[in-house]
């Protein structure tokens, strides 16, 4: 017999953040998370973590009385039993921010992570070996560098993390302002000197299109060698969309949501004219969110890397996609919010199970660097991490640090991620529009 499950435990957590810019406006200096622990009668733990919000939260206590008392290898029934309570929550949409808004989705990955950990510590298997159809198809995972322009912090009197020790150039730079190309690069090269990432992703929809196209040919110059993106979140129109990017598709390996809605015709629509005017591979993690839209976006030619976050496609389903984007000749990709150590390891069992080749998978990781939950983060080195092959997902909670992040989560009575907030203090009176630059007001 299987151990039973015992216990569930939901716990909300921060961690600190820079002024990071993005068309849904600049991060806080603080971003939220939930942790889902579950612990089964062996004495083992699981572990999940999603975004949070007061959804969420609620959403998994709905789920509370299906897991406690279910076996850890009824990994499949409670996930649908689960999915079957919160599909009478009603329909949920993805809505127009840069993150993902649905609640369901993420409460089922919770669930799913925490489940498949148990489940493999219980077979004395990696959760990478027990995904999709074939399991673990690599050792090590390809992540990109995610660069952000700064905001600066010393605007605000927002409680913004500051490195007073430095280690290297890379805790100097990433709580700084950096606005400017020479800057861009600048973080580029000292992430690169931590890190050494190939690939290199900047997060657009924060300045005019034309100085974030100049932010790339700065990192080109830095990085001759590198994969280059830039991804607006769907901010600019078409015609925009092509005449920022039509000069610099030379050095950009795809595009990232470069336009969206707009005028009558869905992102899909708009995403496939884009493809053809200007021949750039595009990758999206906003208009191919589910197998609906992963299918219109296929019937028109739309996305070439869908960016399956196993966070709001389940950790299963993530890894469906790749296999389907293997068979389909297309490539897979993972898209990231603000995390902490536990969906680093998530993200790398799932790109770890994908068959075929995949493109580097995001991560936000090099900001939170230096926080954890887990006893012994995974590593990013040479721009590769190590896939686990302890049993289950082969992290430990560190009790204390979960405990510190749950009460900084308590004390700072937040219940959604908010990026209006610091904006106030750039632009009294910022307000979010999804078709125009966070500073372009
Ligand atoms: O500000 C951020 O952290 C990003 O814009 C994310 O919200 C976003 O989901 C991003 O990672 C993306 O690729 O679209
Ligand atoms: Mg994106």
């Amino acid at each position: 017999m299987f151990p039973k499950i015992t216990k569930m435990n939901i716990v909300p957590v921060a961690g600190y953040d820079g002024f990071l810019l993005n068309l849904s406006g600049g991060h806080a200096p603080w971003f939220i998370r939930c942790v889902l622990v579950l612990e089964d009668d062996s004495g083992n733990r699981g572990v999940g973590e999603i975004p949070s919000s007061d959804g969420i939260l609620k959403g998994l206590e709905q789920c509370r009385s299906l897991i406690e008392g279910a076996r850890v290898n009824e990994v499949k029934k409670v996930l649908s039993q689960a999915r079957h309570v919160l599909s009478r929550n009603g329909p949920e949409e993805r809505g127009r921010q840069t993150f993902d808004l649905r609640v369901a989705v993420h409460v089922v990955t919770a669930i799913e992570s925490a489940l498949y950990d148990l489940f493999g510590q219980a077979l004395g298997m990696p959760v990478a070996d027990l995904l999709g159809q074939f399991g673990r198809q690599r050792d090590e995972v390809e992540a990109l560098g995610y660069l952000f322009l700064l905001g600066d912090p010393d605007k605000t009197d927002l409680p913004y993390p500051k490195t007073t020790d430095p280690v290297d150039a890379w805790d100097e730079v990433r709580y700084r302002e950096a606005m400017t190309p020479d800057a861009v690069a600048n973080l580029a090269k000292a992430a690169f000197d931590r890190y050494g990432f190939k690939d290199f992703k900047l997060k657009g929809g924060v300045l005019p299109g034309e100085e974030e196209a100049d932010c790339i040919r700065a990192l080109h110059e830095a990085f001759p060698e590198a994969r280059l993106t830039l991804d607006p979140n769907g901010a600019w129109g078409l015609e925009e969309a092509v005449r920022v990017l039509e000069p610099i598709k030379g050095l950009l390996s795809y595009a990232e949501d470069p336009c969206g809605q707009e005028g009558g015709f869905s992102g899909r629509e708009t995403m496939a004219e884009f493809k053809k005017r200007t021949g750039l591979a595009t990758a999206t993690n906003m208009i191919a969110t589910d197998y609906k839209q992963l299918k219109l976006a296929v019937q028109l030619n739309a996305v070439d890397i869908p960016l399956a976050d196993c966070h709001f496609w389940t950790m299963q389903g993530a890894v469906a996609v790749g296999e389907l984007c293997n068979e389909w000749g297309m490539t897979w990709g993972s898209h990231s919010n603000n995390h902490f150590d536990i969906s680093l390891a998530m993200m790398t069992h799932v790109a770890a199970a994908c068959p075929g080749e995949i493109t580097a998978i995001d991560t936000h990781w090099i900001w939170q660097d230096g926080q954890r939950i887990t006893q012994e983060p995974l590593t990013i080195r040479d721009g590769q991490l190590t896939v686990p092959t302890t049993p289950g997902l082969g992290v430990t909670l560190d009790e204390d640090k979960l405990m510190e992040a749950h009460q900084l989560y308590r004390q700072l009575d937040v219940g959604q991620r908010d990026d209006a907030m610091a904006m106030q203090f750039l632009i009294p009176g910022w307000s979010f529009d999804p078709k125009r630059p966070a500073l372009v007001r």
